[in-house]
């Protein structure tokens, strides 16, 4: 069977679904609620692995699953070389969301890479530590801020609420996804101007490590030739 990863639960989850069902192939849970099982319909050869969007970019590169749905943002902070891993088969229009670094409304004087620098540097005489900045995208943001020339500082590690760290004091700064930028207005935070580290949406990735069986590669090209 080629197996496909997809979300398991939130809001990429119907998205996928929809997707497919446009394509006519009805993916749907089966079971309880609570149990992650998955069916395929309208396609043969083809099972459905729901798991964690976070977890989706591991499993393709391990090989584990064939095909997989998750954001742009997630392969690329997960994967070190994720070319090398995952190959993007279809953008598929949903899912749309900046990954921007931000520092509170009140830093009037703050509001480009270099203001962050300097106030980095200022922090530190100030305050005997580092300025936090808090996010999940351990990679990608310290990629973005060495490249930008930003060196003084620290990454906190925030898996959920990031925004609000800044309020809670366990962080100066956070880089995070945004959408409609209602969390960051709510939590009195701002975009640097040149903040923007990555734009993401929801893909289908081919894993470039999973093995096809000689009798699944019917069901794999059936597959991509339902796409687009
Ligand atoms: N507000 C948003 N609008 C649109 N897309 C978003 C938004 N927030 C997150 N996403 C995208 O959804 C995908 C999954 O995000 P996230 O990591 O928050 O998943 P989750 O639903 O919390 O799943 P899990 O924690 O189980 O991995 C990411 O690719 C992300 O870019
Ligand atoms: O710009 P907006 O439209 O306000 O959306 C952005 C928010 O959506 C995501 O959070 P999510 O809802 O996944 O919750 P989380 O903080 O627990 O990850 C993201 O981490 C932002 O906090």
């Amino acid at each position: 069977m080629i197996k496909l990863g997809v979300p398991s639960k939130g809001r990429l989850m119907e998205k996928t679904f929809d997707w497919f069902a446009a394509r006519n192939i009805r993916l749907s849970r089966t079971g309880s609620d609570r149990e992650y099982a998955g069916a395929v319909t309208g396609i043969d050869g083809v099972s459905l692995v729901l798991l964690s969007a976070g977890e989706i970019p591991r499993e393709l590169a391990a090989g584990r699953i064939h095909l997989g749905v998750t954001g742009t943002d997630l392969v690329q902070d997960k994967l070190p070389l994720w070319e090398q891993q995952v190959e993007p088969l279809e953008e598929m229009g949903f899912g749309e969301a900046d990954l921007i670094v931000a520092v509170p409304q009140a830093w009037v004087d703050v509001d480009t890479l270099d203001d962050l620098d300097a106030a980095a540097a200022a922090f530190r005489a100030a305050h005997g530590f580092r300025m936090r900045i808090a996010t999940k995208y351990h990679r990608l943001v310290r990629e973005f801020l060495r490249d930008a020339g930003v060196a003084d500082y620290a990454i906190v590690d925030s898996q959920g609420a990031t925004e609000g760290t800044v309020a809670n004091e366990t962080a100066e700064a956070i880089a995070d996804i945004t959408s409609s930028g209602e969390t960051l207005r709510a939590n009195h935070l701002k975009i640097l101007s040149d903040g923007l580290i990555l734009r993401s949406q929801a893909t289908l990735w081919r894993s470039r490590v999973a093995d096809v069986a000689d009798e699944d590669r019917k069901a794999m090209a059936d597959l991509i030739a339902r796409l687009g």
